[in-house]
């Protein structure tokens, strides 16, 4: 055995090769951090000076402050659980409505709740969420201004307000025809819980063609019965009444599916499909 390779020897030449390593390691370390392009702002921003102050030009570093101020602030918000709403306008107490939207989360009623809101009123809508969406008031849901109820208007519903505007009904023929008894009941029933006062949509010269006991019925009829119902309450009750008929809506939150003339019309334009057009374009 030569002295070189004695044993203490060996121990010390096994360090001196760790050290050198862990210098290697070290050295890449620091080329490393000085490429990395916010290391001088996080350097400046940990030893709590600003790159004007250092350098004598640019203030990158209260920049990067700013920036981390402002992330800051939305942690704070996002953990308080705030959300962002579109702006309202103030009402005074005298001026601001308590306002009852039947089918609110529905096409044209989550349109009617949005202007409603934006006006500064104080508006629950009521859906049992047969063909409405959530997703269609959900920003307004939390609002100090707003209320969500899951409810059948089929079922009395007391609740004190100023106006209604009664638009819970299945509207597209699919819809009301998959449950026909349904849809007089919500039109008939419904309406009756409603009136107190009541206003509800469908130009007031049309008549239509009647049928009472064809497919379309169900809605056709219940919407007659409902309008009678209306102006008895008005003339018997003095319950102020406007009705609103309202023809072939279309536009954003429609479903797709819906089966009315408009949307079918667009959806077999985007599909590239002929377009439909029934009874020689007497009648949709
Ligand atoms: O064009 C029209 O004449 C129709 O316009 C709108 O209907 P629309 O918004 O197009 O249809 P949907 O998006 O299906 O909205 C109806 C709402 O009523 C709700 N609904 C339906 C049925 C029911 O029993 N209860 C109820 O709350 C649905 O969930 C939905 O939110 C009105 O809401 C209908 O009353 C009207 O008949």
């Amino acid at each position: 055995m030569t002295l070189w390779n004695s044993l203490p020897l060996r121990m010390i030449r096994k360090k001196v090769k760790m050290a050198v390593v862990c210098l290697c390691f070290l050295l890449a370390l620091t080329v490393f951090y000085h490429q990395l392009p916010v290391s001088a702002d996080v350097t400046r921003l940990l030893s709590g000076r600003s790159a004007g102050a250092e350098g004598g030009e640019g203030g990158g570093g209260a920049d990067l402050q700013e920036e981390l101020r402002k992330m800051e602030n939305k942690i704070k918000t996002l953990e308080q659980g705030k959300k962002i709403y579109p702006e309202v306008k103030f009402l005074t107490y005298k001026d601001r409505k308590r306002i009852l939207v039947t089918g609110g989360a529905g096409f044209v009623g989550s349109h009617l709740v949005d202007r409603l809101m934006m006006q500064g009123h104080e508006v629950t809508v009521v859906d049992n969420f047969f063909t409405g969406r959530k997703r269609n008031v959900e920003h307004w849901v939390g609002h100090e201004n707003f209320e969500l109820l899951h409810h059948d208007i089929v079922n009395p519903l007391y609740i004190e307000v100023d106006q209604i505007y009664h638009l819970a009904s299945p509207a597209s023929p699919p819809n009301y025809m998959y449950n026909p008894i349904k849809t007089l009941k919500t039109n008939t029933l419904g309406t009756i819980n409603m009136l107190d006062p009541e206003i509800h949509p469908q130009n007031e010269d049309y008549w239509g063609h009647v049928n009472p006991i064809g497919p379309r019925a169900c809605y056709d009829e219940g919407k007659r019965v409902a309008e009678t119902m209306c102006y008895a309450y008005e003339k018997q009750e003095n319950v102020e009444v406007r009705v609103a008929r309202i023809f072939n809506t279309f536009g954003p939150r429609m479903h797709m599916n819906d089966g009315r003339v408009v949307s079918n019309f667009i959806l077999q334009a985007l599909q590239n499909e002929s377009i439909t057009v029934r009874m020689g374009g007497q009648r949709p």
